[in-house]
């Protein structure tokens, strides 16, 4: 037998605002960097990948209350993949306001005015169970690192998404280990996180946020804990596996080599988008 039959079965695991509901305590805490699943809520679950627009406008939201509250965005107009497939990067000082953004884009946070359109419908007016439920079968999550379940095998952490979703366990398996080897890493399927480089460990974490054929996908600083050539070829996977599939990106970064191999750059400024460029994908690892 070999490892990853014998290894556990992906189980709950600690909740992560990505695929569970974020609770006050979470919503306050603000954004988390590490998701994991938090239970196994009924799924109906159909890998698609559709070419898929969202549109924002008019996102306010506060953390806290009364004077010590903090403006983090001020009425911030958003659309991503309304002309097929785009790759956009989301810049700005520290404290701007860039995760923020993402985390409500994403419906793990909901803002407290504005709409976020996806498919027709408001994701910040759904109940917490639709809005999880969406956010597991339509979107896919790269965080920067510490996001894979370490005592599960790379392919189980891929299945993670497909076994929420009531994907029959055999068939989760396979996809699994088909994702894993698009990415260069067949020959991975039994590695612990631990036994993992941080560019291998960054593509299992690319393989888990596609295997479901997500229409858009959020990341992070998906390079951020990584040296810049490894940084560099996981930016150009994660891009390239992304747009192939008809899927958009969306990826808070502070890398101006990231934003360069996107397609578009969104700059924010103490919560307000000050710039929205389209540019051309410059091949990364290009010379600044
Ligand atoms: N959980 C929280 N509670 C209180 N204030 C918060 C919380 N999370 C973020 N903020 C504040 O909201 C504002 C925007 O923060 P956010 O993390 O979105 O910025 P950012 O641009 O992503 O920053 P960085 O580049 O440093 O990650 C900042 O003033 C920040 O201090």
């Amino acid at each position: 037998m070999n490892d990853f039959q014998t290894s556990a079965q992906p189980q709950p695991a600690a909740a992560h605002p990505a695929y569970g509901n974020p609770s006050p305590a979470q919503q306050n805490a603000g954004p988390v960097q590490n998701p994991l699943v938090a239970d196994t809520a009924d799924i109906q679950h159909m890998p698609r990948v559709t070419p898929s627009a969202l549109q924002a406008r008019g996102l306010e939201l506060y953390y806290g209350k009364g004077g010590a509250s903090t403006h983090a965005l001020r009425g911030v107009d958003f659309a991503v993949g309304q002309h097929g497939p785009e790759a956009v990067a989301v810049m700005g000082p520290s404290g701007s306001g860039k995760s923020s953004l993402l985390h409500v884009l994403a419906g793990i946070l909901t803002p407290n005015n504005g709409s976020v359109m996806w498919r027709d419908e408001d994701i910040a007016m759904m109940k917490d169970g639709a809005r999880t439920r969406l956010r597991r079968s339509d979107f896919g999550f790269v965080f920067q690192s510490g996001q894979l379940l370490p005592e599960l095998s790379a392919a189980e952490n891929v299945m993670i998404p497909m076994l929420l979703a009531k994907t029959p366990r055999a068939q989760a398996q396979r996809r699994a280990q088909g994702m894993l080897h698009a990415l260069g890493l067949g020959g991975m399927f039994d590695k612990r996180p631990g036994q993992l480089s941080g560019g291998q460990a960054q593509r299992v974490a690319i393989a888990r946020a596609l295997v479901t054929g997500p229409g858009l996908v959020f990341a992070d600083e998906p390079t951020g804990a990584l040296d810049q050539a490894t940084g560099a070829s996981v930016l150009q996977l994660l891009t390239h596996q992304t747009l192939s599939r008809g899927a958009s990106l969306v990826v808070v970064t502070h890398d101006p080599a990231v934003a360069r191999a996107c397609t578009r750059t969104v700059r924010l400024e103490d919560g307000i988008i000050v710039s929205d460029a389209r540019h051309d994908q410059q091949p990364v690892g290009a010379a600044r």
